[in-house]
């Protein structure tokens, strides 16, 4: 793929390799059902920018918004069993909409469901990498969506847009386009007045004081949240982001004035510790005195015991969880080394102590510097 990233949205144009992610609100009615006219709109752009000779990867949402009028529900369910059946009939029928829309164009798609170990967990990552790659080269569209059926609430992104700049990664894709309901991200909520669109993000600090608590749309579901953490995962990871409205598809695309350009701010990086830091749900927390915040974050070192005096939650070795100061305030996120069980018995203690008196195993960090990253927090909207 390109070694370097995409340095403006004209460049867009001729990008070889893009993830669109289409959120359930550009895809239904104001009754919250799928409306198959803007599903074709969308396939139309998409359709032209392949006979263009680009490659497109297709993030979908919408299989939960497909099932509620065959099912005769009267909004999105909020139950995970109901969402799980829902998605379940609601996917089908949203695959079988892409693959007519798509063949009136002469394309195949092919349905691929991912949940998120499929996009971290080393074995997985390279088998969907192989799955997607093969799919491109075939001229197929992948269509992708979470495999809601199957997704507990524990393991599930529950939310299409950090899935989509995971699969960016994934596929080394030249930019992920997010297209929902509003036209850019704005100052503030949309329909506030004087709220101002942003057309250009040069880097995270940019977006301090944005004010993106509203919710948009009934169906959707993260609202602009889980948008800007996308656009951190992948912007953080050398893909830049636009982020616009279905209705500009095709400008965007074009890399027209539309949306928000989201620029990349780092290099490819491993997957895994984007997922850490953005994207998985933290089991538990162990609270740093001030000597092991600075150590973790100034000086980077793993996180060692005897720095500890706190520990809250219950989780397993391997589970992601949030360190954090004595004042509360969160500094990082790590796969921690002990279960919650072992903690409180070697918390404050030694390395040497404890090998001393609990056994070699347990001379090891708590959380390894490779296992640990640090949360840059967002001032609060005024
Ligand atoms: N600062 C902001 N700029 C733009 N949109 C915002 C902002 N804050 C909140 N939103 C809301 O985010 C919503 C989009 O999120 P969502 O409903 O989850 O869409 P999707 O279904 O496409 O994922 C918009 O409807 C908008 O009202
Ligand atoms: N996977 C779910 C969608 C989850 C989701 O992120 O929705 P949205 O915020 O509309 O992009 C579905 O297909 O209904």
């Amino acid at each position: 793929m390109t070694a370097a990233a995409l340095g403006s949205r004209t460049e867009l144009a001729a990008a070889a390799r893009i993830v669109v992610k289409v959120g359930s609100s550009s895809l239904t009615s104001a009754n919250g059902r799928l409306d198959p006219d803007r599903l074709r709109a969308l396939v139309d752009v998409l359709a032209a920018r392949r006979a263009d000779g680009g490659q497109v990867v297709l993030v979908s949402s919408g299989a939960i918004a497909a099932a509620i009028g065959p099912l005769g529900l009267n909004a999105r369910p909020r139950d995970l069993a109901t969402q799980q059946a829902a998605a379940s009939v609601g996917q089908g029928l949203l695959v079988a909409h892409y693959t007519k829309a798509f063949a009136d164009h002469g394309l195949r798609v092919g349905q691929v469901l991912l949940t998120a170990d499929d996009t971290v967990r080393r074995g997985h990552y390279r088998n969907a990498h192989r799955a997607l790659t093969r799919l491109l080269d075939l001229g197929v569209i992948p269509v992708i969506n979470e495999n809601d059926a199957v997704a507990t609430e524990e393991i599930r992104f529950g939310d299409n847009d950090r899935l989509a700049a995971l699969v960016s990664h994934l596929v080394h894709a030249d930019a992920l386009v997010l297209l929902t309901d509003v036209d850019a991200l704005y100052t503030g909520p949309p329909s506030r007045p004087g709220a101002r669109r942003i057309s250009h993000v040069g880097s995270p600090r940019e977006l301090d004081g944005i004010d993106v608590s509203s919710r948009g749309s009934a169906i959707g579901t993260g609202g602009m949240v889980t948008k800007l953490e996308s656009v951190a995962i992948a912007t953080q990871s050398g893909i830049p982001v636009v982020l616009t409205s279905a209705a500009q598809a095709a400008d965007a695309l074009a890399g027209r004035d539309v949306g928000t350009w989201f620029a990349a701010t780092g290099r490819r990086t491993s997957i895994r510790l984007l997922w850490l830091a953005h994207a998985a749900r933290a089991h538990g927390r162990l609270v740093l005195d001030e000597g092991a915040v600075r150590a973790v974050v100034e000086r980077r070192t793993s996180l060692l015991p005897a720095g500890v005096v706190g520990v809250e939650g219950e989780f397993e070795a391997g589970d992601p969880i949030e360190l954090v100061g004595p004042d509360g305030v969160v500094v990082g996120r790590g796969l921690v080394a002990y279960s919650s069980d072992e903690v409180p018995n070697l918390l404050g203690r030694s390395t040497g102590a404890l090998r001393e008196e609990l056994g070699p195993g347990y001379d090891r960090a708590l959380v390894h510097r490779d296992d640990l990253v640090l949360v840059r927090r967002r001032r609060p909207a005024p």
